[in-house]
């Protein structure tokens, strides 16, 4: 049995032991052993992160954008190298499948290569002004620290896409990852180091989100809260920020609809429903939440869907031939058993799966079989409460009016898809659907050039793309006479 590493706190560029003299034990949850340990780092320990990253950003900011780019060029490549470490460390600490921990790790330098990109275009205006002699200036500017608060479903990818444009536009960064998932993370604290990230630049802490990551938004030296995760800590986080009136982007819960209209390519739809519930163990939040299928076609797609359903091979996320692992944890299993068993009591009906696997290879860890609900009607809580796991209702609908009011019937909006060829329902969908993200004819899936904005309880303020590079940014109005 080798020896349980314990991680330190990264601060200021150096490796520290928490003056807490506490640990957070980080488990594997297709074994359930525990794979190392990390700090249950101080309030005061978040002090010093916000402290170092504020004195680094006067010196960061200074630096061409093009220069922050060449070193954060050199972080992602560091990234990409070591490509198979991180996957092996996302699949012990999360139970994700090693392609997908490959593809995560990918992700993660590709975020940063896409900020990298944004560093030429930091551009600002020149505007005439109603004044003779006179000029008007609006700069973009960093905005100093930014705290950045990731979730456990892609926490490697989730600091990247955070990092990258924090710093490219100046800022400095401060990052606590969930204490579910954080080693991965904890990692680019020695490839920051290695490619000369200056110190204080990146800093990363691990502790409670409740203490460690509220002391963070809490502090008047942060400028920037940027979180992905539940809605109800995105609400903590909301009303702590607004003593200071710290800017707030919040990336959170989402229960998305996968609508299949009759003149659907059926065998397009099944498969893209099936990758979209069901990757990752259904801990994405751009999920297949819940599927409306029309009438006119339910019976020919149910008997494809639920047939590739019961084929799903869950095992071994390190074993190639593993289509689903573990949940993260066994709250989160819990929460599964839950919400199947208050389905059956509203009434629904179980197609397949609804409990943990049967077999020797299960005894350890998290497991949840696919699980297909029918039967299902629109005011049941399956249909309204996020599972972010491998639960799928399914509901019948005859019109389109119909169906766009069971989709809007939601107080998430973040993510929608949309199956048909008729353009007039894809124009309809996008005019008529209150979702930041519309997927038509695909499943869930974004780009980094595009705009990841989650409505009502989903998000405030959105991410990616040239948007999301934006909220990092604040801007200052020069007024500039000049005599004549
Ligand atoms: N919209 C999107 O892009 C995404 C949304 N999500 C959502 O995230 C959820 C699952 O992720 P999960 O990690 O469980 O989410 P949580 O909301 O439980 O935690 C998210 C982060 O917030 C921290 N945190 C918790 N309480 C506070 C607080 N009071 N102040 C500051 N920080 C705090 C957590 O730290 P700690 O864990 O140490 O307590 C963690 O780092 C799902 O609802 C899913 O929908 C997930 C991925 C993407
Ligand atoms: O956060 C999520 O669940 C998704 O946005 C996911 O995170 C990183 C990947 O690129 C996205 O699919």
């Amino acid at each position: 049995m080798s020896a349980i590493k314990e991680y330190q706190l990264f601060i200021d560029g150096k490796w520290v032991t928490s003056t807490s003299g506490e640990t957070i034990d980080i488990v594997n949850p297709t074994t359930e052993e525990i794979v190392a340990r990390v700090q249950n780092g101080t309030v005061e320990e978040a002090n010093q992160a916000l402290n170092a990253a504020d004195r680094a950003q006067k010196e960061w900011k200074k630096l061409p954008a093009r220069s922050r780019a060449d070193l954060l060029y050199k972080l992602a490549d560091e990234i990409k190298a070591n490509s198979d470490f991180l996957a092996e460390l996302l699949v012990k600490e999360q139970g994700k499948l090693l392609k997908v921990a490959k593809g995560e790790v990918a992700v993660t330098a590709s975020f940063i290569e896409y900020a990298c990109e944004g560093a030429r275009r930091i551009e600002g205006d020149i505007i005439p002004s109603d004044n003779p002699n006179e000029q008007i200036w609006i700069q973009k500017i960093p905005r100093g620290v930014v705290v950045a608060i990731t979730a456990w479903n892609f926490p490697l990818a989730l600091a990247g896409r955070k990092l990258g444009p924090a710093l490219i536009a100046g800022n400095t960064i401060v990052i606590k990852p969930t204490s579910e998932t954080p080693l991965a993370t904890l990692e680019l604290g020695n490839l920051a180091k290695k490619v000369g990230i200056p110190d204080g630049v990146i800093n990363i802490l691990t502790g409670p989100g409740r203490a460690m990551g509220n002391a963070l938004v809490e502090s008047p030296i942060t400028k920037m809260v940027t979180m992905t995760g539940s809605t109800p800590v995105g609400q903590s986080i909301a009303r702590a920020a607004a003593q200071n009136l710290t800017h707030v982007q919040l990336e959170l819960g989402g229960k998305a609809p996968f609508i299949v209209f009759e003149d659907a390519d059926i065998d397009a739809a099944v498969d893209s429903a099936l990758h979209s519930r069901f990757d990752n163990c259904g801990q994405v939040c751009t999920c297949n939440e819940r599927m409306y299928v029309h009438e006119g076609i339910y019976d020919t797609f149910m008997e494809k869907f639920i047939a590739k359903t019961k084929a799903i091979k869950v095992g071994d996320p390190m074993l190639a031939e593993t289509d689903m692992g573990p949940k993260v944890n066994a709250a989160e299993l819990k929460h599964m058993e839950h919400l199947v068993a208050v389905s059956l009591e509203e009434g629904a009906t179980l197609a397949t799966g609804g409990k943990k696997p049967e077999g020797s290879a299960f005894e350890k860890g998290y497991w949840f079989e696919p699980t297909v609900l029918t039967n299902v009607t629109q005011n049941m809580t399956i249909v309204h409460e996020e599972s972010f796991g491998p639960i799928l209702p399914v509901l019948k609908f005859k019109t389109f009016e119909e169906v766009v009011g069971y989709a809007n019937d939601c107080e998430y909006g973040l993510a929608a898809m949309i199956f048909t060829n008729d353009m007039n329902t894809i124009m309809k969908c996008n005019d008529e659907l209150e979702y930041g993200e519309i997927y038509v004819n695909r499943g869930h899936g974004e780009q980094h050039q595009g705009f990841h904005n989650g409505y009502k309880l989903s998000g405030s303020g959105g991410e990616d793309g040239k948007y999301g590079f934006e909220q990092y940014m604040e801007k200052k109005t020069f007024y500039i006479r000049h005599k004549v």
